[in-house]
């Protein structure tokens, strides 16, 4: 007769723990394995032995990571381990060498957001197949437990939209822009001195991360396949002082937002700049953090709040899943497979329906209010406010004035009043059309921003 499987009397062997890249946060992960060993095992049940670190450069010192550990065989090392934690970042060889893991029947603990967005279906089949975890919480917002609350958490809750701000860099430097007055650019360095940004961090500024980020929450609330490629993307390269500046005058606050809904037509999900009320919580979100709100039908609204970048706070997340790899394996079991997808259809990007705040220089003269209205009215785009005139040109005395846009005419003497029209709730599409016919009025010299209002 066979014995009763106990778990209690299993062997409790060293679970061979392998790292790919020792970088911001393979380091910190690095340093968390091997300083808290005895902690770590205990919480996992059984020892996590670290077999080696796969780096680029295995003779470059690394500060508290022992060079006996370095290898540039990251294949030999994958061969060689019960858990594999992928921190090199990008598809390859990250993509290959997570497979590589998987068909060994070895855990995969991974952050890489970039390869689960473009190539997430290859790897889930794969964990399936293998019956071997393929664990993520790092890849969205850092620290913040939000993947394994979407996905384990609110399976029996049907989730109606996700919204927040995930991606730090980009938090960071719009904070920066807006409490320091800075410029863009210098503040993108500073956030890749502090390990927020992406290697790339084009990735962050474009909005690829936060997109990234958008499709896979997208895909574990709607239980929907959602790939980067269906995420409409805006980035803030674009985001100027000038707007910043004019957010707080007009009760806002710029904030690089994600948003997945659920409608009956289907999914859609999006990341884009929007201005949010300053009395909002979302405005109240500083530097790195990061911020997600989740509506779900029974459990009503629900708010993760914490760290969303950063080598300690990632590590963190990195490091509970790899105990919760270990604690698997050792009952001989695998975390949640993935969900058998709905398939709802994934809406296009100009379905979206938002308000927006306009921001126009027009011609000084009678009537050219009214033909602006027009405009609007003519596409269905409805108007919230207008602010006109003295009180905020006299506002900007100091400012430059800003450059007309191309092949529009501007008389040197000719008086300019600025607009800003905020608009009710408009689809996508009636409001780049109306951008389109308000460009080509007569009376309007520059169309200076058009940015998307949420949270009001
Ligand atoms: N830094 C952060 O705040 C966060 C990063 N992540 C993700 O974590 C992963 C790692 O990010 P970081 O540590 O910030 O990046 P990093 O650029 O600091 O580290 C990546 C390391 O991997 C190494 N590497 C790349 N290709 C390699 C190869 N073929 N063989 C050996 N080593 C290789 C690089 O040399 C580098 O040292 C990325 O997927 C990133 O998106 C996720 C959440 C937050
Ligand atoms: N570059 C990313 C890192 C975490 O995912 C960010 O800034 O959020
Ligand atoms: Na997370």
């Amino acid at each position: 007769m066979t014995a009763p499987s106990d778990p209690d009397r299993r062997e409790r062997r060293p679970l061979r723990v392998a790292l790919l890249g020792c970088g911001v946060v393979g380091t910190e992960v690095a340093h968390g394995l091997l300083e808290n060993s005895a902690e770590l095992a205990a919480r996992a049940g059984a020892p996590l032995e670290v077999v080696g670190i796969a780096v680029r450069d295995a003779s470059r010192e690394r500060e508290g990571v022992p060079a006996a550990l370095l290898t540039e065989d990251a294949e030999a090392l994958v061969d060689a381990a019960d858990v594999v934690v992928e921190l090199m970042g990008g598809i390859e060889p990250a993509r290959t060498l997570i497979l590589r893991a998987l068909e060994r029947g070895a855990s995969v603990v991974t952050a890489n957001k970039q390869l689960l967005a473009e190539q997430g279906p290859v790897l889930f089949e794969a964990a399936d197949t293998a019956r071997a975890d393929l664990s993520f919480e790092a890849a969205v917002a850092g620290a913040i437990p939000i993947v394994r609350p979407v996905r384990e958490s609110l399976a029996g809750d049907q989730v109606q939209r996700v919204l927040g701000i995930v991606n730090g860099t980009t938090n960071y430097v719009l904070d920066e822009m807006t409490t320091q007055g800075l410029d863009l650019e210098d503040v993108v360095k500073r956030a890749q001195e502090l390990g927020y940004a992406e290697a790339d961090p084009t990735a962050d500024v474009d909005g690829y991360d936060a997109a990234a980020k958008a499709a896979i929450l997208a895909s574990l609330a709607f239980h929907t396949r959602v790939s980067i490629h269906q995420v409409a993307r805006e980035g803030i390269r674009h985001i100027t002082r000038d707007d910043v500046e004019w957010a707080r005058r007009t009760g806002y606050v710029l904030k690089l937002l994600a948003i997945a809904e659920r409608t009956d037509e289907g999914v859609a999900a999006r990341v884009h700049p929007a201005l949010v009320p300053t009395d909002h919580p979302l405005a109240a979100v500083r530097g790195a953090f990061n911020a997600v709100f989740v509506e779900a039908e029974g459990a009503g609204p629900l708010m993760f709040y914490g760290q969303g970048a950063g080598g300690r706070p990632t590590a963190s997340a990195v490091l509970g899943d790899v105990v919760s790899a270990a604690r698997d394996r050792l009952i001989g079991g695998k975390g949640p497979h993935e969900s058998a997808y709905a398939s709802l259809p994934v809406l296009a990007a100009d379905a979206a329906i938002t308000r927006y705040q306009v921001r126009l220089e027009v011609a000084d003269r009678t009537g050219v209010l009214a033909q602006v209205a027009g405009v609007l009215a003519d596409h269905g785009v409805s108007i919230d406010t207008v602010r006109q005139s003295e009180a905020l040109t006299a506002a900007f005395e100091a400012e430059p004035a800003s450059e007309p846009a191309p092949g529009a005419v501007r008389d040197e003497g000719e008086p300019v009043a600025r607009l800003v029209i905020t608009t009710h709730a408009a689809r996508e599409a009636s409001l780049a059309a109306t951008v389109s016919a308000l460009r080509d009025l007569e009376p309007v010299r520059q169309i200076t921003s058009v940015l998307r209002v949420e949270g009001v």
